[in-house]
């Protein structure tokens, strides 16, 4: 029999409230304990509902499975260790934690543990910290084998979900105190405590167990793929009552897949969504017994699998293997997708021709069982789903809202020099100086400043268009008013009018619909609603004009337009995948180009084009760089490229990683790059020029991500350190990404100091 799995369920939206009601003091540990069981029962009750025979457990999470998981081994860095056992030290792990003094207790104040981008997505994991004599030991609950207990309660046999040893220490780093460490030297420490974990498995009950290896999707060195040979001939010989499934997704598995073979797992789960032509090298690598699931429905997106072509996939795989040995399962987990399609009434109502064609994770799991279905039981079994889906999907593919003729006819026209400014940076930057000189060293914010509730009245209904639009003029006035008491030189509206950098301009193209319930998990408590790209984007009116203009006309000073960019805009969306990304990306970038280039007609001089998710879609192997960062700057330049080059184009990142993207950073092409500094890594500054980086850049001088109010001799000392890499005709002074998120107050001091900095700098020319 095919049996019909999933690989972890959403679980973020209904703990959000719980958990932050927790944080407020309103609910007890307690009350957060029976929420998180009554959830699950929920989430395995509804997919049984779908038919699942292999439902996952221990993918339930508060804030990050991956801090569940360092915590139930015991990797709890020594400033939390004094911390009580229990939510309130985990969430700390999470957010930090500060407390003030009381009379019976002492000030605490403990910075969290690093987030990072789990892969290619936008989920963010807590970054585990080892320590040099790092120990690992299972505490008396064990969250996997509780969870796993708490279904065989309700009657359902689920298949455990663990972090396989691998990645959980090369998603890790080393501690403040273990510089150097080689975190795979942990791996004969790790792999006792992995085997009494499966030992409480097994005793459970467990049979089939998950393991999931991300890293496997990786670049990896043979000598690591050795030590995955090893350490799975090793645990699975600890423990022969359970079948291991090593799970891995988000891309392919390569020539990892080496090592299975005979290293004793029952099981491999491949991405067959990302990588659809990595069946047949894997089945030729699997040994006469081993299981294979396949990763056929998109865990990563919304739309309807096309049953048709999963199905034939599947059948050349039950051919090859046997009904016996081949799952069928989402590509990777439903963590990545929305919960369910049943509460999206207004799609439903309004748009029901797009409604037709998606599917969320509870409708992924009734396309996993159908498959799995008309596999055991002949198509004619699920003959009416099958037609179904086979209307909507031909529905999708026919539907006159999804191709504009204008928009194709206007891609396939665009030439070599619309990708290309007029003249190269040196001949731009003489001219825009003499055409709008500017103070040396130049201070700028990112964008946005500190945001008011009014806009959240507004969706809700309580003030009408009119008192909106007179509400955001004022807020505009406001910030303008401010930055030209601080003196600031190049000012910015303030983005008042905005909700979201990406969603404001999907409202405002055409091709994107949103959705009410749309909810992914993007870091601790915190959800996106990804906007939906579903046909041609074009843009039909102006999107900021008005807004930019009016700021301009308060102030002598130049006003920059701020915009976001297409990479952005297509990393931060559901994107369509009738058509490839790229194309979605440079149609994105055309409206853009458009906007760029009324902005200008319009008198302004300052255009920011963001891209912070540039270095985020950047493909998981090397080998596979190139031609993503070849379309994305190419998009890019195309939405910048249109101006004369008096006008200055500013870009701004906000992901300090950026060692594999130097040259795509200079092929942009920019007058003016914002980067993200806080981390105060000043050679990256250096490795800038060495890869040919010779515009402007404004290094952030301090972090936004932290209300602590920076001292004019601290952000100094770190101009004067980037002034060793940096020309001084090139350095901007600016904090490290926008201002929504903090208070007027400190906004104020710190932008006070800022701008002293820059003072202080051209004093001493
Ligand atoms: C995540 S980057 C944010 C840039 C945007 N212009 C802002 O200031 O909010
Ligand atoms: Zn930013």
């Amino acid at each position: 029999m095919v049996q019909a799995t999933n690989l972890g369920f959403p679980r973020i939206r209904e703990t959000k409230k719980i958990v932050e009601s927790f944080w407020a003091g309103k609910v007890t540990e307690q009350a957060v304990d029976e929420a998180a069981v009554k959830l699950r029962a929920e989430n395995w009750k509804l997919q049984q509902a779908q038919g699942l025979s292999q439902i996952p457990s221990g993918d339930f999470s508060f804030y990050d499975h991956v801090l569940d998981h360092s915590v139930m081994f015991n990797v709890i860095p020594q400033r939390f260790r004094h911390l009580r056992d229990g939510h309130e030290r985990n969430f700390a792990i999470g957010r930090g934690i500060q407390k003030p003094a009381t009379e019976t207790q002492e000030k605490v104040d403990i910075e969290a543990q690093e987030m990072k981008k789990w892969f290619d997505t936008n989920y963010h994991y807590i970054v585990p910290e080892f320590e040099t004599n790092q120990t690992f030991h299972l505490g008396a609950q064990v969250k996997t084998v509780q969870e796993f207990n708490e279904a065989k309660a309700l009657g359902i046999h689920t298949r455990p979900v663990v972090l396989g040893p691998l990645s959980f220490l090369l998603l890790g780093k080393a501690a403040k105190n273990s510089a150097g460490l080689d975190l795979l030297s942990l791996l004969p420490k790790v792999l006792p405590v992995y085997e009494e974990l499966f030992a409480k498995l097994a005793e459970a009950g467990a049979d089939w167990i998950q393991v999931d290896e991300p890293c496997l999707g990786l670049d990896v060195a043979p000598a690591v793929i050795a030590h995955y040979h090893t350490t799975y001939t090793r645990l699975t010989a600890a423990a022969p009552k359970l079948k291991f499934l090593i799970a891995t997704y988000f891309g392919r598995i390569g020539n990892n897949v080496s090592f299975i073979k005979d290293s004793g797992v029952a099981g491999l789960h491949i991405d067959l969504v990302r990588a659809p032509e990595q069946l047949e090298h894997v089945i030729a690598n699997l040994n006469q017994s081993q299981v294979l699931s396949l990763g056929l429905v998109d865990g990563r997106n919304i739309w309807k699998t096309n049953l048709a072509n999963a199905l034939k996939i599947a059948q050349a795989a039950v051919q090859a293997l046997g009904s016996e040995r081949v799952f069928i399962a989402p590509s990777c987990s439903l963590l990545h997708a929305p919960v369910t399609l049943r509460f999206e009434k207004r799609l439903a109502s309004k748009h029901a021709e797009l409604f037709d064609w998606l599917a969320y994770s509870e409708e992924k799991c009734k396309e996993v069982h159908t498959l799995a279905h008309a596999l055991n039981h002949g198509v004619d079994s699920v003959k009416a789903e099958l037609a179904d889906n086979a209307r909507s999907i031909e529905a999708r593919r026919t539907s006159a809202h999804t191709t504009n003729s204008a928009v194709r006819q206007r891609l396939e026209a665009i030439e070599p020099e619309q990708l290309r400014r007029r003249s190269a940076f040196p001949e731009r930057q003489t001219k825009q100086h003499a055409a709008h000189p500017l103070p040396a060293f130049p201070t700028t914010t990112i964008g946005s400043f500190p945001q008011t509730k009014a806009r959240a009245k507004f969706t809700k209904g309580e003030i009408d268009a009119a008192a909106y639009n007179e509400f955001i003029k004022k807020e505009i006035a406001y910030c303008v008013e401010e930055q030209e008491k601080l003196n600031i030189d190049v000012l910015v509206h303030g983005e008042a009018e905005r909700n979201d950098m990406v969603a404001y301009f999907g409202e405002r193209l055409e091709g994107y619909i949103f959705s009410e319930n749309g909810w992914i998990a993007s870091y601790g408590s915190r959800c996106v609603r990804p906007p939906i790209i579903f046909g041609d984007v074009h843009r039909v009116n102006p999107m900021t004009i008005t807004e930019t203009v009016y700021a301009q006309s308060l102030t002598s000073k130049p006003m920059k337009g701020m915009l976001t960019g297409p990479v952005t805009c297509l990393q931060w969306s559901f994107v369509r995948d009738d058509i490839p990304r790229s194309v979605v990306c440079t149609q994105l970038a055309l409206a853009i180009r458009d906007e760029v280039v009324d902005l200008e007609k319009a008198g302004i001089i300052h255009i920011q084009v963001d891209e912070p998710a540039i270095r985020e879609g950047l493909p998981l192997r090397a080998i596979d760089f190139d031609f993503y960062l070849q379309w994305a700057v190419d998009a890019f330049l195309l939405s910048t490229t249109g101006v004369n080059d008096t006008t200055v184009i500013h870009t701004h990142m906000c992901y300090s990683d950026f060692q594999d993207i130097f040259q795509a950073i200079v092929r942009m092409d920019a007058d003016v790059l914002t980067i993200e500094n806080s981390k105060s890594d000043m050679r990256i500054l250096g490795a800038f020029s060495t890869h040919g980086y010779n515009a402007e850049i404004g290094p952030g001088v301090f972090d936004i991500h932290s209300p602590r109010v920076p001292s004019v001799q601290e952000m100094k000392e770190r101009a004067d350190a980037m002034l060793q890499y940096i020309p001084r005709r090139n350095l901007w002074i600016n904090p490290d990404c926008g201002l929504k998120t903090r208070g007027w107050k400190e906004v104020r001091e710190s932008l006070t100091n800022l701008v002293a900095v820059a003072e202080a700098l051209r004093a001493s020319e």
